[in-house]
């Protein structure tokens, strides 16, 4: 390693936080931190093993692994957080002890939309980067993950308005040249907002159905001829909030995402992953956010709060089991 190593925390460590850790390690310019729940013990003896159809199998080598950041006594130039984001409010003052807000940049992969607001009213100057990602991966036993042929990312800045642009953007394309050293497929996009909200679109729609039918989703389309006009009616909602919320978004996305599934291999979804394994979905940040907005904005979201308060009911079941 030349120079000093950029520090980077990954809170999360699951298919995801794992996949992105890979990928950052490999860069041989980082130094590896990560926080772990349930598979702490697995890492901390073996590190994560790594089988991608698109990268072959690697041992991923850990500097360190904690149970809390708090743990790590430091702070951190980039925290990527790729946490289930089921109770996203408590997790700012998770990361906080790690966080200095002159020089640490809070990188977040997850689905859903408004995923950044809660560590902006935390961190009010820090300089968050947002990523969407369409990697596919999953975590079948502790610190072992497998990872499909789907990888793509877009990522860009969640502006603050107090901050420098010039200092952000220069930590935007500073993560930027980390992911490429990595050899992962993405993209810097000038308003990420677009591409979180076009996969919110998705995310309701497939996530949610997958979910509730335990179908996938072209059983799901191909159930009865009623299945594609409440797809759609259920994307053009969360679109319509969008657009009043000022995302560059419209109609034809419907028809570019019915397009994009009919065209791949039938899938389930994460959210019906976690049901069948007992798991929290995140039900709030995928539906409850645009059914808020929806509703502040007087637009008419009842497809999408329907799906909403059934899929919240099933989730306190599910989070009620297990604890
Ligand atoms: N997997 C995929 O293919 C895709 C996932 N995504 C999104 O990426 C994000 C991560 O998903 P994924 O990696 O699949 O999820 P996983 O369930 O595989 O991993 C989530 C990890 O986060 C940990 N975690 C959950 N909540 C907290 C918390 N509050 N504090 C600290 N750690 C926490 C979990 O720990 P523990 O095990 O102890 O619960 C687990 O290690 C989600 O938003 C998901 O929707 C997006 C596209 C594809
Ligand atoms: C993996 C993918 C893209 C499939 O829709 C997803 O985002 C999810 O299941 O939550």
């Amino acid at each position: 390693m030349s120079g000093k190593p950029v520090e980077v925390l990954v809170y999360g460590l699951g298919a995801i936080g794992s996949f992105y850790a890979f990928v950052l390690r490999r860069t041989g310019k980082i130094r590896l931190t990560v926080v772990a729940r349930s598979n702490y013990d697995a890492v901390k003896a073996n590190g994560i093993k790594i089988t991608s159809e698109n990268h072959g199998e690697h041992h991923v080598r850990v500097d360190r692994v904690v149970r809390t950041v708090a743990e790590a006594g430091q702070k951190f130039d980039y925290i990527v957080c790729a946490h289930k984001a089921i109770d996203q409010a408590s997790v700012p003052s998770q990361i906080e002890p790690g966080v200095d807000e002159k020089s640490t940049t809070i990188v977040i992969i997850q689905n859903g939309a408004g995923n950044e607001e809660p560590f902006r009213v935390t961190f009010p100057t820090a300089t968050i980067i947002s990523c969407v990602t369409w990697t596919g991966a999953r975590q079948p036993q502790p610190g072992v993950v497998m990872h499909t042929k789907s990888e793509d990312m877009q990522i860009g800045l969640f502006p603050n308005k107090n901050g420098c642009p010039a200092q952000e953007e220069e930590r935007l394309q500073r993560f930027a040249s980390l992911l490429t050293a990595g050899q992962t497929v993405f993209q810097v996009v000038p308003d990420i907002q677009v591409q979180r909200w076009e996969k919110v679109v998705w995310n309701a729609a497939w996530n949610s159905l997958t979910t509730l039918t335990l179908l996938d989703t072209h059983a799901w389309l191909n159930s009865s001829d009623n299945a594609t006009p409440l797809t759609r009616k259920l994307m053009g909602e969360v679109i319509a909030v969008a657009e009043a919320l000022g995302v560059a978004l419209d109609d034809e996305l419907i028809d570019r995402l019915i397009t994009k599934i009919k065209a791949m291999p039938p899938i389930g979804s994460s959210m019906r992953t976690d049901y069948e394994n007992g798991k929290p979905m995140e039900v709030d940040i995928i539906l409850g956010y645009p059914v808020r907005k929806g509703r502040e904005l007087e637009i008419n979201v009842s497809t999408i709060e329907t799906i909403y308060v059934i899929l919240t009911a099933i989730n306190k079941r599910l989070m009620a089991a297990s604890t």
